[in-house]
């Protein structure tokens, strides 16, 4: 694409979204867009609303009001297997693995999942084409026939990718990629993002700055169930609203989530 190309069409679009939990509002007036193409993060302290939008996206929560457009076509009211079958597909923030069973069969499944039970009656055994490159993106093709529950927390995260890459999804939602990995799986999940990013709309809700800075393009920030302010990494930090919204408070990772001094450049 070209820098005079019109600006890509929006995947998503969140308008006027608004969710209440017994009578709390979680989300309020919540207003959303994400272009074809995108690696979005979303940033914002505890409770901001971050989950319980990606909730909402996927189908687990139903809003009080407001829309959710998946290229033009409404989600709202959807349930969750349609909402997958239709190209959105996430990861939680608790692992979703068959520990049992082997790696391949848990993309194997994964992928299953997304064909309905009539397609996959009609499917023949073995490894499909989608699961092989599944695998083989997130760098698990060594360890098919491992059972996931013998994979370290961040192969584990990768295998979770990898079921989601299998769903074909048009755009990934993940939750906390990186929580609670290693410095080197930060590193790797990184790039894994980018690799990813080339050819998906990927939204990533990610506390943790430093992976921030190295990987995020665009950022939102969600404050109170609202968008506070989106713009790239720099124009987060140098924010007074952002710093406000995180004073005193830390990120997920080992460094203040919005560091005082504008280090960004
Ligand atoms: N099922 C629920 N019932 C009641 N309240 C809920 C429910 N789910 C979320 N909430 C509340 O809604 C608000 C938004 O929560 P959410 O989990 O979306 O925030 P978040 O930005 O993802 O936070 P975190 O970074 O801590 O994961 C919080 O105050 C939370 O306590």
């Amino acid at each position: 694409m070209t820098g005079t190309a019109p600006a890509a069409r929006p995947l998503l679009e969140v308008r006027g979204l608004r969710v209440v939990f017994d009578g709390f509002t979680a989300v309020d007036g919540l207003d959303l867009t994400v272009a074809e193409g995108e690696l979005r993060f979303l940033i914002g302290p505890n409770g901001a609303g971050k989950t319980t939008l990606i909730d909402v996206v996927t189908g687990l929560t139903r809003p009080a009001a407001g829309q959710v457009l998946f290229d033009g076509t409404e989600l709202v009211g959807r349930r969750e297997h349609r909402i997958v079958r239709l190209g959105v597909g996430r990861t939680f923030q608790t692992s979703v693995v068959f520990e049992r069973l082997s790696v391949v069969e848990n993309v194997d499944l994964a992928a299953a999942f997304r064909l309905g039970l009539p397609r996959l009656l009609r499917v023949r055994r073995g490894v499909s084409g989608t699961v092989a490159e599944a695998l083989e993106r997130t760098g698990l093709t060594a360890l098919a026939d491992r059972p996931a529950g013998e994979l370290s927390h961040g192969q584990r995260q990768w295998l979770e990718i990898a079921m989601l890459l299998a769903q074909r999804p048009r755009l990934l939602l993940l939750d906390e990629p990186v929580a609670g990995m290693s410095r080197d799986e930060r590193e790797r999940t990184g790039e894994l993002l980018l690799e990813i990013a080339r050819d998906h709309t990927v939204v990533v809700v990610e506390h943790d700055m430093a992976f921030l800075r190295s990987y995020a393009r665009t950022v939102t920030v969600l404050h109170e169930g609202r968008v506070l302010t989106e713009g790239d990494v720099a124009q987060v930090q140098a924010d007074p609203r952002v710093r406000e919204v995180y004073l005193g408070r830390r990120g997920a990772g080992d460094e203040p989530a919005v560091p005082a001094g504008g280090e960004v450049g």
